[in-house]
């Protein structure tokens, strides 16, 4: 029998590239709504509770608004929204972290899928916690660069009003200035950190493509390691891994052309983590890109319903 897929909130940014992913599985059934019910909390409890798996693409709200809607007790959900990672009760769904992390999210009922800024930033700093190179209190700076889907359809559309010829897109525009970023309890907690890193996006005139910059001061891990040895720390802990791939070490930058393109990994399911540094200044910079609409969002989803229906995990990705 096929598995019965439901994705609420399907019309929005996340929603439609989750579709379009899923339309192209004959082991699946999709479950649809009327257009014109999609916001109707009757209509959507019908079709959430006859599935066997619900996509949440929706802000906060809705999203906890829709599991409070079901009651099928064998319904399971993936929430692309920040509502739920960091709660006890619900697995988080990045797999690449550990063993037990994919074990976790394969028999979960409940997977909450990592932000976009979230997502390349842990995949850096988790290995350097859990292997003791880099201690909980480190106080770590990072900045992101991020394309405007991020913002979903409100931001895209300020973006691209008037062709696409107005303020926003001037110039870079650092946001979250308040420096309290809805994606820092989930970075804190899921890297292993006892405390928030301060945090800076900033939004550039690319529709999508991110790339998270974590700097790092040598003389202040654990252990004494470089930019190197962070390097290979990192490579053993994903040689496995099929999307997560640690290139190859930059001793000579002009093997990137001396710059780095923040949307080569773009359309694809991939993060791809970069090391740099500087041994007679004693720094680092670990550097992740991938696509926020990627691995950001609907290719992880898709990558977290494989785990948990037991298909190959890069199906359709
Ligand atoms: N864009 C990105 O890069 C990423 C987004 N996310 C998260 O995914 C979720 C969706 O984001 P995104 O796709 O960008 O947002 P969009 O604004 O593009 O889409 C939101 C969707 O939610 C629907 N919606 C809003 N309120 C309700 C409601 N009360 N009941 C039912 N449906 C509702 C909208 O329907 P309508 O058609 O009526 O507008 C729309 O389809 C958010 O939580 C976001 O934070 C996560 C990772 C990355
Ligand atoms: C460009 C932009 O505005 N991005 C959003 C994050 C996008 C994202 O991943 O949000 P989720 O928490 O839903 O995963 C932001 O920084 O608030």
């Amino acid at each position: 029998m096929k598995n019965k897929i439901f994705v609420d909130g399907l019309s929005g940014t996340t929603g439609l590239k989750i579709h379009e992913r899923l339309s192209l599985y004959t082991e699946l059934e999709m479950i649809t709504i009327d257009y014109d019910k999609r916001r109707d909390p009757q209509e959507r409890a019908k079709c959430l509770n006859s599935a066997d798996i619900v996509f949440l693409c929706l802000p906060d709200d809705a999203s906890r608004e829709a599991v409070s809607l079901v009651t099928n007790p064998n319904t399971r959900i993936i929430d692309a929204s920040t509502a739920y990672r960091t709660a006890s009760d619900w697995t988080y769904g990045l797999p690449e972290l550990s063993k037990k992390h994919r074990e976790a999210i394969r028999e979960s009922k409940r997977v909450s899928n990592p932000g976009c800024h979230a997502t390349a930033f842990i995949l850096s700093v988790y290995p350097l916690v859990h292997h003791g190179v880099m201690s909980p209190d480190y106080p770590i700076v990072c900045q992101s660069l991020t394309g405007y889907s991020g913002g979903g359809k409100t931001l895209i559309e300020k973006y691209e009003s008037n062709d696409g010829k107005n303020e926003y897109t001037k110039a870079p525009r650092p946001y979250s200035l308040t420096l309290n970023h809805k994606h820092l309890p989930e970075m804190t907690m899921r890297s292993g950190l006892s405390q928030d890193p301060l945090f800076v996006p900033i939004l550039g005139q690319n529709y999508k493509g991110l790339a998270t910059l974590v700097s790092i001061h040598t003389k202040l891990l654990s252990k004494k390691m470089n930019a190197k040895d962070i390097h290979t720390l990192l490579s053993e802990h994903y040689q496995d891994e099929k999307f997560v791939k640690v290139m190859p070490f930059a001793d000579d930058l002009l093997l990137f052309d001396g710059a780095i393109d923040i949307t080569a990994c773009n359309d694809t399911n991939n993060a791809e983590i970069f090391v740099f540094g500087n041994d007679a200044k004693g720094t680092a910079l670990i550097m992740t890109r991938l696509d926020n609409l990627g691995k950001g969002a609907s290719g992880a989803a898709i990558q977290n319903m494989n785990i948990m229906l037991g298909f190959d995990e890069g199906l359709h990705l």
